[in-house]
């Protein structure tokens, strides 16, 4: 039986460097390691008055290294940093697929290659922290030391962004829908409506509408002129089935919002005793308002991904039969929801090897199945590959360098294919 150590992988390295990139490299960066940048203590606008950014703390002896690296050369690469106009990444795909990981390291080549760059994660469990190896949490931008331009990371929890929602359709000492539909002067029918499905969109809201309502809030403080010098903002999303319940959610809003305001049309025009619970009209517009708002900003967030100019989604998946299956399927919805997508980042592929033990052969062979079922797939095959290895480790961990000193604890490293090194703020 051939040994562990046979399988030994010499990974693929992937440069950093792009000569297309927008602006200069800075002179001053040892290759793309460990370039600091000044910290900003701004407070946000009012326009997103719940984030601010996180002061830089002091560095300390911990790196973290980037991950799965997009071979760019193979992906044009150079394409995706061209342009000094702002321009948006969605990744998304099956769950597990490796699209934090993916975001993050494509943040970190933005930013090394000369972008002020945003990675952005609505997943509550909080993996762009685990990748960054740094607390990102609280809504607030979070600068990551390391790449040559910054480059922060935010990291909403979806949750919230829905409770606040909810605060805003409640009354002071109200109880969620039951006060919402009561300021709409429908307080009564709450029970009727249940098959308008309102309180379910309230209260347990369908999937998308919480990542939608963070993507929203997102959007909204990047319109600020503060925030002008983003240039690349990466999007992880959440798996497949939510983006696209999310693109379908201003469909579903007008649905519910149209039976309710009809069906309040119709209550009103009967008779005057029911007219009186109504209450005040201004409660009513009010109530009404924010759910025409809350359209508004789904349609907004649907006109994001759909904008060819400035947006593009990636899919990421891996080498089995069955991702790329789901992959091929995403493709067609997104494109039904005329979403731009040009790009397949397949993630851990076995790196090139000498020699394989049995089960990596097997493994190899079973890879190099799918990644032909994807260039003979009709929808997945007019695609550019970035083909991003394997790594023989757990993408999480961090390097301990100190000063002076080098000290590895291998339960902890990193591995990466490229020399790209983030230094955590971690404390
Ligand atoms: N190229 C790789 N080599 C080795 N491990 C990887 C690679 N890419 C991702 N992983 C590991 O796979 C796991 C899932 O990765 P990640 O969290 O990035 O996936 P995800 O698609 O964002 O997951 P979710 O759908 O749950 O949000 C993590 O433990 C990560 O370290």
């Amino acid at each position: 039986m051939a040994k562990a150590s046979a399988c030994h992988a010499s990974f693929t390295s992937f440069s950093s460097s792009s000569s297309s990139s927008p602006f200069p490299r800075n002179p001053m960066a040892p290759s793309g390691l460990f370039l600091s940048f000044s910290p900003r203590s701004h407070t946000l606008s009012s326009a997103f008055p719940s984030l601010s950014i996180k002061p830089k703390r002091p560095s300390n002896s911990f790196q973290v290294r980037s991950v799965a690296v997009p071979a760019e050369d193979v992906a044009g690469f150079d394409e995706m940093v061209s342009g000094t106009e702002r321009k948006y990444y969605m990744l998304g795909g099956k769950g597990g697929v490796g699209k934090t990981s993916c975001a993050a390291s494509l943040a970190v080549k933005f930013a090394n290659n000369g972008h002020h760059t945003l990675v952005v994660s609505t997943d509550p469990a909080h993996s762009l922290s685990d990748s960054f190896a740094q607390d990102l949490t609280g809504g607030m931008l979070v600068p990551v030391e390391g790449p040559d331009f910054p480059l922060f990371a935010l990291e909403i929890n979806p949750d919230k962004a829905r409770e606040e929602f909810r605060d805003a359709t409640k009354n002071s000492g109200g109880t969620g829908v039951k006060d919402f539909m009561d300021s709409m002067g429908l307080g009564m029918l709450v029970e009727q409506l249940g098959e308008l499905k309102l309180g379910e969109l309230l209260d347990t809201p369908p999937p998308g509408l919480d990542e939608a309502i963070a993507i929203s809030k997102v959007m909204q403080f990047l319109e600020s002129p503060q925030y002008n010098m983003f240039t690349r903002i990466v999007f992880d999303t959440a798996p497949t089935g939510h983006t696209l319940r999310l693109l379908s959610l201003p469909d579903f809003l007008d649905a519910s919002i149209g039976k309710i305001l009809k069906l309040r049309q119709k209550i009103a025009s009967a008779t005057s005793a029911i007219k009186s619970v109504f209450g005040q009209e201004e409660t009513q517009q009010n109530a009404a308002d924010k759910l025409e708002q809350l359209r508004e900003r789904m349609v907004k967030v649907r006109d994001l991904f759909r904008d060819a100019d400035s947006t593009e989604f990636v899919i990421v998946t891996i080498p089995t039969v069955m991702a790329v299956s789901e992959s091929s399927r995403l493709s067609v919805s997104l494109k039904k929801e005329n979403v731009p997508v040009k790009r397949l980042i397949v993630n851990q592929i076995l790196p090139p090897s000498v020699s394989d033990c049995k089960f990596c052969a097997v493994k190899r062979k079973d890879q190099m199945r799918a990644l032909e079922v994807i260039r003979s797939d009709p929808e997945l095959s007019s695609l550019k590959l970035i083909e991003s290895p394997l790594v023989d480790m757990e993408i999480r961990a961090i390097t301990k360098e100190f000063s002076g000193s080098h000290e590895n604890d291998s339960s902890k490293k990193l591995e990466i294919s490229d020399n790209e090194t983030i230094k955590s703020s971690k404390a």
